[in-house]
């Protein structure tokens, strides 16, 4: 079969049926490995083996979504972020912060000090039993060491939370592109949670955040529900000059726009995926099957490296329980909890962490381009205890 019509035969039919749209054309298209049947068709079944990581491919004809270089914007630096944005932990007046403070400048701690340094911690969501387990040792070691300073009881609070909160898990991404059967495959990033969490946000701060620190992305749109999140996805794509893989059907199959996306991602050398999905509800089990298609589709072309679960902080205890879900269905590898700078809730940190046995890696602090910090437990117990 010749070249052209070897390109006719699949990518005619099946963009036509699919709708399946690339915002960036690609540098070049070649074989890749045909999906799994009966799951999804993608544009054209062909995958090239990429073994060197380098600059994913300007746009060709799209100038209104990816900006000319001149005008792209240069994300902060990652390092040091959340130290930066900690006042705005203190600010939302975290009750773990002012509260706590009040109790503790008390030169002696009665009965019902205590109890109100429980209930603060229990007003931010740190959930019954590690709130237990806080007060309880910081009273032993209150007792034992004899210790009636506020400034010390602070410091041993201090020690006691950053125990809570963890700083031996691992936090990092895994956003290093993997080898598998000799071949190399961009890291797989797939972003899920419920609605309005915050993911499209998160995906188009993360990008950022990876393309500060010198990687190549490429974002697959595969919120196929809401169009609007497609175009906002682009929209933070083109600020920092990293394609978007998209549908132009509303409603097209997530699993084919999340299969399309990684394999361009291959074909381009990018060093990263990310892949953005539609939100959905825990207990709606028609999309939880649709998610756990798209792990699945993503996984047989290459290994997923990363299935981050957005959180909103400011639904507290109610988050967990959707939470519990995701971690069954997707294999969530980290938490990102969005939202902490408009809540007093910062405990769930711990409650989150506790519950799903899952680290948070990533915490949203603000609604703007940058306001996207990895986790640093020392920063974090810090801002707390500022208010
Ligand atoms: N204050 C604050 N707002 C945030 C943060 N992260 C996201 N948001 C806001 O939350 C709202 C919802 O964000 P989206 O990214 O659209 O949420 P989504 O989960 O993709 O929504 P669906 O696609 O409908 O499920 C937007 O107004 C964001 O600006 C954060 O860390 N802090």
């Amino acid at each position: 079969m010749n070249e052209l019509s070897d390109i006719l035969i699949w990518a005619l039919p099946a963009l036509a049926v699919l709708g399946v749209g690339i915002a960036v054309p690609l540098r070049r298209r070649s074989r890749r490995p045909a999906p799994p049947a009966g799951e999804v068709a993608p544009a054209r079944p062909a995958s090239v083996p990429t073994t060197t990581a380098g600059p994913v491919a300007e746009p060709e004809a799209a100038p209104q979504e990816t900006p000319q270089a001149p005008s792209l914007e240069t994300p902060e630096p990652v390092a040091g972020r959340l130290v930066r944005l900690r006042e705005r932990l203190a600010r939302s007046g975290s009750p773990l912060g002012a509260r706590l403070l009040t109790v503790l400048s008390r030169d002696h701690l009665a009965e019902a000090d205590w109890e109100e340094l429980e209930e603060v911690l229990l007003l931010a969501d740190v959930g019954a039993g590690p709130t237990a387990e806080l007060v309880d040792a910081l009273r032993e070691r209150v007792r034992v060491l004899g210790v009636r300073e506020p400034a010390a009881v602070r410091a041993l609070l201090r020690e006691q939370l950053l125990a809570l909160v963890g700083t031996d898990l691992d936090r990092s991404l895994a956003v290093a592109p993997t080898a598998a059967d000799g071949v190399t495959h961009p890291a797989v990033v797939l972003v899920v949670g419920v609605n309005g969490t915050g993911k499209t946000t998160t995906v188009g701060k993360l990008a950022r955040v990876l393309v500060a620190e010198g990687s190549s992305v490429v974002l697959g749109a595969a919120d196929t529900f809401r169009a609007a999140a497609a175009d906002q996805l682009q929209t933070w794509g083109a600020r920092v000059g990293v394609p978007v893989v998209r549908s132009d059907r509303e409603g097209a199959d997530p699993a084919s726009v999340a299969f399309e996306a990684l394999a361009q991602a291959q074909e381009a050398g990018a060093d990263v995926v990310l892949v953005d999905t539609a939100g959905r509800l825990q207990n709606k089990a028609g999309l939880m099957d649709e998610l756990g298609k798209i792990v699945r589709v993503l996984s047989r072309t290459a290994p997923v490296s990363e299935v981050l679960l957005v959180l909103d902080a400011t639904t507290g205890q109610n988050g967990l329980r959707q939470a519990q879900v995701f971690t069954e269905v997707a294999g969530v590898t980290g938490i990102v909890l969005t939202k902490l700078d408009g809540t007093a809730k910062g405990g769930i940190v711990v409650a989150v962490q506790r519950e799903l046995g899952v680290p948070v890696k990533l915490v949203g602090l603000g609604e703007g381009p940058d306001d996207l910090a990895p986790f640093d437990p020392e920063a974090f117990v810090d801002g707390l205890l500022a208010g």
